[in-house]
């Protein structure tokens, strides 16, 4: 076969031994059903008349305890929000296909994955990925990708809606385990976008998108489109997510159910990879500050129910526990 120098590292007949994973990583199931019970909340219910309606709130901690996961609809969120973001993204993954150096300076307040290069994620995943802070806004914004030229101004926007977004649902959870309003403010300060392509692959038996994983966020809220491949632990197996372009993903992140004392779960999950679609994500991580400190809430601890996790710094805990991969002090240095 001739060689295609413009190809891009996905576009092959075969997958190439170094992106096969062992036997008892690969997707073993990949034609199981789309879990229908994974919840989608209708967030326009919590406005009702008397602007006090608690069905999403009892929806949302049901399946946070149940799941870690669930969907919200009819969010608030402009479509043109969500479709400019995810099309500025495209675009800059797709000019990162021309650019031949690959990495990014650490220098730059981003980090571009590309999967030749490996070493960032320490295994090669079938996938690119962006990560970068976004907290102080107006101090990230101006160190992230500079082209495509409205990258900045697009994501911002974005951020700034995720931000509501994320306040209005833990604002819910608060109200459904009896903490008083507010009580997230300082664990829910600083975002962290990480955005992914998972491009077609030839035989998505051998490869994956993400390993399994928590996510050591206090919450995370994900756009996936269209397209599924997100699959998350329920009962020892692996369902598939349904996907929703009108939805946003969320789940519980490592901190909030150490906040919660385990009456919210984070929940294991992965992405694997498909034949023919293309998935592109964005997940906003949001997190607390580096120097907070982390522990089950007061009022959620009595005899009987007493305290299951150590108090600790959220920065000794996101280095203890290399939560951001290997690039984790650089990206906790980032965050600061
Ligand atoms: O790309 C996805 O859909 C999943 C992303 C994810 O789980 C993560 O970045 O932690
Ligand atoms: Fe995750």
């Amino acid at each position: 076969m001739k060689e295609d120098k413009d190809a891009r590292w996905f576009e092959l007949e075969c997958v190439p031994k170094e992106y096969i994973f062992p036997m008892e990583y690969r997707p073993q199931n990949l034609d199981s059903p789309v879990c229908d019970s994974i919840p989608v909340i209708d967030l326009a219910k919590s406005k009702a008349a008397n602007g006090h309606n608690s069905q999403p709130v009892e929806e949302i901690l049901k399946a946070s305890q149940e799941f870690g996961f669930f969907q919200v609809i009819n969010h608030g969120m402009a479509e043109k929000t969500v479709t400019d973001a995810i099309n500025v993204l495209k675009e800059f993954f797709d000019m990162q296909a021309k650019n031949t150096t690959g990495t990014v300076p650490h220098t730059k307040g981003y980090i571009y994955t590309n999967s030749t290069d490996f070493a960032k994620d320490g295994v090669h995943l079938w996938r690119e990925n962006l990560k970068h802070a976004c907290h102080p806004l107006e101090e990230c914004v101006r160190l992230w990708p500079d082209t495509p030229t409205r990258y900045q101004e697009v994501i911002a926007a974005y951020i700034i809606e995720i931000q509501k977004l994320s306040s209005r649902i833990l604002e819910m959870i608060c109200e459904g385990l009896g903490l008083k309003q507010g009580y997230f403010k300082d664990t829910s300060e600083v975002q962290l976008l990480s955005s992914n392509l998972y491009p077609p692959c030839p035989d998505p038996s051998l490869t994956l998108g993400i390993l399994a994983h928590y996510d050591p966020s206090l919450l995370t809220i994900l756009y996936q489109g269209g397209s599924t491949g997100l699959q998350v632990m329920k009962d020892g197996q692996w369902v598939n997510v349904g996907a929703n372009p009108n939805a946003f993903v969320v789940n519980i992140g490592n901190q909030l159910e150490i906040i919660s004392n385990r009456k919210l779960k984070s929940v294991k999950h992965r992405v694997v990879n498909n034949t023919h679609e293309t998935r592109r994500s964005i997940a906003t991580f949001v997190n607390p500050s580096p120097d907070c400190i982390i522990e089950p809430a007061k009022h959620l601890v009595n005899e009987l129910e007493p305290s299951l996790y150590p108090a600790s710094q959220y920065k000794d805990y996101v280095l203890r526990n290399k939560a951001f991969g290997d690039y984790t002090a650089a990206i906790q240095n980032a965050l600061r």
